[in-house]
């Protein structure tokens, strides 16, 4: 049941989505979506609703900033995001703005006396932890099938499972080579939410059986590298100044190359942060392979521009924690012997330009060589 209030009285609306199917999950409800049946957008405007883009018939409330779209038919016609043609008309309704819905447990409306909308038997798919897809037009958008994997990945641990036919689907689609055509941007905006799920390794694998994996992840798609990969994101660290979804990336990309690390980031577009989290970590499980030594360690705090930003040595310091905690000690030791070491008392002593920075290098090491054989 929900409260209308001034803008939205008279207009015949429903709670949607995300917001449903969490509530009869009992899964924490982040936002609500809303679908309105019957109204014009002049209509919206002229309540006060702001309209989000040109093309698209979705209004945000000028309060609660909550979405409210117009009920809009979808249908296919051309490759990727931009060939959609949306039709949303007073005429659309609540029954055909749910069937265009990727799956059915996104597929269920709740109106103001809370009685549900449930055309695809959704409520029936949430008792039976199914993950099944509403129609065929969920093949029209190829980010269905991240979107299907990201939801197994999300409550796997509830019970969930992706029906046959929907599996079977996603892996026409992605033998179609549609999934070429998403933005990356879009692909990691999935990705990032999957791996801050509770089974993120799901998602992964789910991928791989439907042969996802090898448009947009090709360095993991193989058997014995994915098993690997996936092992090694149980290591994130709680660092709370960095995301979970960014450490459990960064890990599962660490038994990689460089080179291939690199691709990926390129090919993913990924924010800058979260490829050198990525590079830093890799580095990290480097210095740990082998016994540590004052140049290894001094190199690794240059690698990690420590002197400029400490923050991202604390941060691979806590995950030396996780990988291996007798290290994290002498390494930190090491590291605050070398942050003491004063570039001003070496100004004072006469050095300048190339011979400053020489001279602080062989004191930071000094000091690094000490540390760690007082540990
Ligand atoms: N490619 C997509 C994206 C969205 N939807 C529909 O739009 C709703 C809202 O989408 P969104 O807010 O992206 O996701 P939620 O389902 O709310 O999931 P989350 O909890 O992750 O936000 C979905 O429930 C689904 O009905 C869809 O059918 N196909």
């Amino acid at each position: 049941m929900f409260q209308q209030d001034a803008l939205t009285q008279g207009l015949d609306v429903y709670r949607v989505g995300g917001a449903v199917r969490d509530a009869l999950l009992g899964w924490p409800v982040v936002d609500h979506d809303w679908v309105v049946v019957g109204a014009t957008p002049e209509a919206m405007r002229q309540r006060g609703f702001k309209p989000v883009g040109r093309d698209f018939p979705v209004f945000l409330h000028p309060q609660t900033a909550e979405e409210y779209a117009l009920a809009r038919t979808e249908r296919k016609s051309g490759h990727g995001y931009s060939g959609f043609e949306v039709y949303a008309s007073p005429d659309v309704t609540l029954e055909e703005d749910l069937s265009r819905r990727d799956l059915t447990i996104n597929a269920i409306a709740q109106g103001p006396d809370g009685q549900l909308t449930d055309p695809f038997d959704g409520q029936q798919d949430i008792e039976q932890r199914l993950l099944r897809h509403v129609s065929p037009a969920f093949s029209e958008d190829p980010l269905r099938v991240l979107r299907t994997a990201r939801f197994l990945a999300r409550y796997a641990h509830l019970g969930f499972t992706i029906a046959p036919d929907t599996h079977t689907l996603m892996r026409e689609v992605s033998q179609s080579g549609e999934l070429s055509h998403l933005a990356a941007e879009r692909v990691w905006v999935e990705t990032e939410k999957a791996l801050g799920e509770p089974n993120p390794e799901r998602y992964f694998t789910t991928l791989h059986e439907c042969q996802a994996l090898a448009t947009w992840w090709p360095e993991l798609a193989e058997d014995e590298i994915l098993t690997a990969a996936l092992a090694e994101m149980p290591s994130a660290p709680e660092e709370p100044s960095l995301p979970l979804a960014h450490w459990r990336y960064a890990l599962l990309v660490s038994l990689l190359s460089d080179e291939e690390r690199d691709a990926l980031a390129g090919r993913l577009r990924l924010p800058n942060a979260v490829a050198q989290l990525a590079r830093h970590t890799a580095l990290t499980k480097a210095l740990l392979n082998e016994p540590l030594n004052d140049e290894r360690v001094l190199h690794w705090l240059e690698r990690l521009d420590g002197w400029r930003k400490p923050g991202q040595v604390a941060a691979q310091l806590a995950l030396v924690g996780k990988l291996d905690l007798q290290h994290q000690a002498p390494l930190r030791a090491a590291w605050q012997a070398a942050q003491a070491v004063s570039p001003q008392a070496l100004l004072s002593e006469g050095y300048q330009g190339a011979a400053l920075g020489e001279a602080l290098r062989q004191h930071r090491q000094k000091a690094v060589a000490n540390a760690l054989s007082e540990e």
